[in-house]
């Protein structure tokens, strides 16, 4: 564990740094920034990062099947063609709460893109409470939703049998668990698997790793713990050099890097002069574990 190194990558700073996802084809690590509106793709060959300015909060991304991505943008899923620049709307949600948006999302092993929803923060973690749901995005293009009353639909990923679906509503302070029917994409019996420390803050994003792991960051934690769901323990504490930790993935050779996105949105001067790596992309090496590619969606 000693070996254990982290350094930021480039010297972009965002507002709402998320959703950190591997493109194992470009060699790249794509994320987003919610709040400065752009999706961000970091070549780890060349270390320049290429970016596409969208017209909404983008809180996510995710790999395509037929190639490019897909994100959710406002209250839409919706396509984007890289090269093109050009994004077109697959769906709409939440048409009743105007000031609701999406938040963290992820494509399930089937090739379905999960991502859930919640009321605009009046500054983090303060907002209207309950007004979040949690949807699904099958590959025919259809919509399902899944449950609301969410508060900050934030991480989630699956269990390496793809029996268990694990998800972060983040103001419940909760890691939660539910049976998962990877043939339907149906959940049921919801159970709390970890409840954070004091100290660890916020559960924010989350990703599994190949010894069915899973790695929180926590949001104003400034770390990423790693849990094993089947003991409900903490195994591991990584500490980060800001506090607004926000999301993490594994990715580069072999999945054998972890990267973790973080925030500076609701800092003043002085917490950014002490923190000026705040709203940067973190590297990890030397943890010794490995992630699992990313699934991409279906449709
Ligand atoms: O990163 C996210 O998932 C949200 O969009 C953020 O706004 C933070 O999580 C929130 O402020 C603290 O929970
Ligand atoms: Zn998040």
């Amino acid at each position: 564990m000693s070996s254990v190194k982290i350094e930021c990558i480039g010297t972009d700073r965002y507002r709402l740094g998320e959703s950190p996802v591997w493109d194992e084809k470009e060699n790249s690590l794509l994320y987003v920034d919610i709040t400065g509106r752009k999706v961000c793709r970091w070549d780890a060959g060349s270390g320049q990062v290429q970016a596409v300015s969208v017209d909404a909060p983008v809180s996510s991304v995710a790999l395509r099947k037929s190639g490019d991505y897909v994100i959710t943008l406002g209250t839409r899923f919706a396509a984007l063609k890289w090269k093109e620049q050009l994004v077109t709307t697959i769906a709409q949600v939440d048409r009743d709460k105007a000031k609701n948006r999406f938040n963290d999302g992820k494509i399930d092993p089937a090739g379905r893109y999960f991502a859930g929803t919640m009321a605009e923060e009046i500054r983090p973690a303060v907002l209207e409470p309950r007004q979040g749901s949690l949807y699904m995005l099958c590959p025919d293009h259809s919509v399902v939703k899944h449950f609301d009353q969410v508060d900050i639909s934030n991480g989630l990923d699956w269990s390496l049998d793809h029996k268990t679906f694990f998800y972060i509503d983040s103001l419940s302070y909760s890691v939660d668990a539910f049976d998962y029917d990877l043939q339907t994409g149906k959940i049921g019996n919801r159970r709390s698997i970890y409840k954070v420390e004091k100290e660890e803050n916020i559960p924010d994003g989350m990703c599994i790793d190949t010894e069915g792991k899973l790695w929180v960051a926590c949001y104003n934690g400034g770390r990423v713990i790693r849990l094993d769901p089947e003991t409900g323990k903490r195994i591991q504490t990584v500490k980060l050099p800001v506090d607004k930790t926000t999301s993490c993935c594994f990715g580069g050779k072999d999945y054998s890097e972890m990267y973790v996105t973080s925030a500076s949105d609701g800092m003043d001067r002085e917490r950014l002069s002490q923190q000026p790596q705040a709203g940067g992309v973190f590297k990890i090496t030397g943890l010794g574990v490995k992630g699992i590619p990313p699934y991409p969606f279906a449709g």
